[in-house]
């Protein structure tokens, strides 16, 4: 079994985040972790929160010698902008006059992190954040819900990308196929994993070119607008064997459970597994996967429209997942509210914020994926150890009857 937490604020001292159930013996480093969060990190379109926040990574426990050993891993983030933030987000109780709303410096931004936020963003979870645990100041709410946790998913996800690639050779990749009004074109070549450099150097870690400078255009537009964006976003997988999931039970699909953690992460507004909404409205001839033996004896597929799941199992082909993201809700054209310290209509509270974070979006569903497939790896073949997972692995592919490979 696996499974993971997450645990920490967004402007707080760190995050936290512990996966427990991964095998000994996955090789990862610190390094691997820094390199996920810089890719987080990217993104045209981003605030300026971006540029002068850095992440500094920790490894608490569960690694030794750059080798997992069987036991929860825990992963530290610590927040460079803590010192600013020591007194508003203290644990202990601080003296009054720390939280007053000048505390005495004059400085613009430090009224602004004392000061109740009391007039709730449209679309972000303010309101009801606020009226379901009675705080009278939206700050607790933001500070949680925020997409700064994503970090720790990143984190967790590195490990077990990790593990799928080492036991498995499951590979994974994660891109963006649409910014507000601009879409890849349906027929464009898919990334393969080792494109990932070629998407850390396009701003919008688009593969597509022409698409990749059409959202930017749009990017640049709405900006100037005061306005926000969302996308849409698309994690392959290679090599996944067919088998992890199951029909048997619904909450057992692998599409039920992929689904689940994509519309965990904040601001995920759908989900699709292959096709999805464009199946739907194709027949069935042209919508499934036919099958055919190939000169090699094994049967293959004539396309892969299923995105790799079939009965709520992995089929053998790649798999394709896409999760649509809304426009980021703090737009700077701020929208209509009510100031709930007064009940009068005022404009939502707005300091800063990302313009559109559907690059990052990305590379956070990646992780999510990586985190499910790696748990229905183990709960279909089992082991404790890299070596043993691997060896399951292969035994599970040679016990197949010749007819069906
Ligand atoms: C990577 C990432 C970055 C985000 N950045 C911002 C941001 O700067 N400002 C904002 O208002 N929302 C941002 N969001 C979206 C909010 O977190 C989200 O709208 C909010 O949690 C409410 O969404 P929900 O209704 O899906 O819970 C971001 C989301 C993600 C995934
Ligand atoms: C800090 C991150 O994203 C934040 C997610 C976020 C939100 O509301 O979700 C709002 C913004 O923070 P702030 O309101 O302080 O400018 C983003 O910068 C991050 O991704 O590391």
């Amino acid at each position: 079994m696996l499974r993971w937490l997450t645990s920490g604020e967004s402007h707080g001292p760190a995050l936290v985040g512990i996966l427990e159930g991964l095998p000994a013996g996955v090789e990862l480093v610190t390094k691997d972790v820094q390199d996920a969060l810089a890719r987080r990190r990217l993104g045209y379109g981003r605030g300026a929160r971006m540029k002068f926040e850095q992440d500094e990574v920790r490894i608490l426990a569960g690694l030794r010698l750059g080798l997992t050993q069987g036991g929860p891993l825990a992963i530290e983030i610590a927040n460079t902008e803590w010192p600013k933030w020591v007194d508003v987000m203290s644990a202990d109780p601080v003296p009054a006059e720390a939280l007053q709303v000048d505390a005495g410096t004059g400085d613009v931004r430090e009224i602004a992190r004392n000061r109740p936020l009391t007039r709730p963003r449209p679309g972000h979870a303010d309101l009801i954040g606020m009226r379901k645990y009675a705080f009278d100041d939206a700050r607790p709410v933001l500070e949680r819900a925020s997409a700064r946790e994503t970090a720790t998913r990143v984190a967790l996800g590195v490990a077990a990308a990790k593990f799928l690639e080492q036991a498995v050779g499951i590979r994974l990749v994660s891109h963006v196929v649409g910014i507000g009004t601009v879409d890849v074109p349906e027929d464009a070549a898919l990334p393969q994993p080792d494109d990932v450099v070629r998407l850390d150097a396009d701003p919008v870690r688009c593969f597509d070119p022409v698409s990749s400078a059409a959202m930017v255009a749009e990017i640049d537009e709405c900006h100037k607008d005061g306005d926000t964006l969302g996308g849409v976003v698309e994690v392959l997988a290679y090599g996944v064997p067919s088998g992890l999931g199951t029909y048997v039970q619904s909450d057992r699909r692998l599409d039920a459970r992929l689904a689940a953690v994509l519309m965990g992460i904040q601001a995920i507004k759908g989900v699709e597994v292959g096709d999805g909404f464009r199946t739907a409205r194709r027949r069935g001839s042209q919508a499934h996967d036919e099958i055919v033996r190939g000169e090699d004896g094994h049967l293959h597929r004539l396309s892969n429209r299923a995105g790799g799941v079939e009965g709520g199992m992995s089929n053998g082909e790649v798999l394709r997942v896409r999760a649509a993201m809304k426009p980021i809700s703090t737009v700077p054209r701020a929208l209509a509210t009510v100031d709930v310290a007064t009940g009068e209509p005022a404009k939502a509270q707005h300091q800063r914020s990302d313009v559109c974070a559907v690059p990052p979006a990305a590379v956070v569903a990646e992780a999510m994926v990586a985190l499910v497939l790696a748990e229905a790896v183990l709960e279909k073949f089992g082991g404790d150890s890299v070596s043993e997972v691997r060896r399951n692995v292969e035994g599970y592919l040679a016990s197949v009857p010749e007819l069906l490979r």
